[in-house]
Order: structure tokens, then sequence, then C-alpha cells
């Protein structure tokens, strides 16, 4: 499969926010994704759940071989990894998190499943702190 551009979002208000931040993005490039552009870190309060936790967000540019689903599981499983514990979905709202990685576009795709949307609507057009991360990106 020829390389794909894919914009991600990333984000954490557990720990070392900037550090796992950082991880991440070592793990997905050790997945064979090549990342080509990073944002600049955004701190801030966190939006549609109540915690003292700040996050810190950035957004990246990658190019990958992944299909949509295989990039999925690859960021799912470098969440694991990580020691993320909660889905939001399965447990039924937001919570504070070591890490979470968003798929916000890929290529120009859309796509909808069960387990996957892409784009990500919520980051692009209903939260500040993507619309700031995004700006250059999209
Ligand atoms: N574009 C996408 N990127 C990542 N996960 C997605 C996407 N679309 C759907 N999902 C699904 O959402 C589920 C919940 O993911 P997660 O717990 O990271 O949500 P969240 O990032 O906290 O919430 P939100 O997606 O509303 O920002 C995942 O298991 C995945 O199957
Ligand atoms: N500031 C901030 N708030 C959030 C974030 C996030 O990454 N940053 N992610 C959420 C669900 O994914 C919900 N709220």
């Amino acid at each position: 499969m020829s390389q794909q551009k894919v914009v991600l979002l990333l984000g954490s208000n557990l720990g070392e926010q900037k550090k796992n931040i950082d991880l991440a993005l070592q793990k997905i490039r050790d997945a064979g994704n090549k990342i080509s552009q990073t944002s600049e870190y955004l701190m801030s309060d966190p939006v549609e759940f109540a915690s003292s936790n700040i996050f810190c967000n950035i957004a990246t540019i990658i190019f990958t071989h992944l299909s949509p689903i295989q990039l999925l599981d690859c960021i799912k499983n470098i969440e694991v990894e990580m020691g993320r514990i909660n889905d939001s979905k399965v447990s039924g709202g937001y919570t504070d998190r070591i890490i979470d990685i968003d798929i916000i576009k890929y290529n120009e795709l859309n796509f909808k499943s069960e387990r996957l949307e892409i784009p990500h609507k919520k980051h692009l057009f209903e939260r500040d702190f993507s619309r700031v991360l995004l700006k250059d990106f999209i």
C-alpha cells in the first residue's frame, strides 16, 4: 500500500503529560509510520468532563502504509501498552487518561463503521483546543 497522509491528535492528562505524548510519538514511529510535522504542545482544562488534571494535547501529520483499521489497531495497542485502562465508549463517558490517540483525518477518506469514524467530527468542529492545534494541518 502506498503511503497515506493522516492527521492524529494526541492528549494526556495523567502523569508527566508531555513525556507521555513524546513516548507515544516514538511508538508511532517505531510502528513504521513517518512523523512529518508536529504542532506546539497546548495545555488546557478538560472539556466535556470534570477533572482537576490539566490536558496536554498536540496534533501531528504522519505518513503511513497502514489501512484505517490497521492504524486504529496500532494506536489502540500503543494506548494499552502505555497503561490506558478506559475506552470512553466502553466506560460510557470520558475519564482521565495517560494517553489518547485519535485519527482526525485519513487522506480525503470518509468512513464510518462501528469502530471507526473518519473524519473525527468532534475534534474538527466542536473543541476549541483541537481547532487551535489543527488549524494549519487540515
Ligand atoms: N477517528 C477515530 N479515532 C480513534 N478512535 C475512534 C475513531 N472513531 C471511532 N473511534 C472509536 O472510539 C472508541 C473510543 O475511543 P477513546 O476511548 O479514545 O475515545 P475518546 O478519544 O476519549 O473520545 P472522543 O473520540 O469523543 O474524543 C475507540 O475504541 C474507537 O473504536
Ligand atoms: N482539554 C481536553 N479535553 C478533552 C480531551 C482532550 O484531549 N483535551 N479529550 C476528550 C475526549 O477525547 C474530552 N476532553
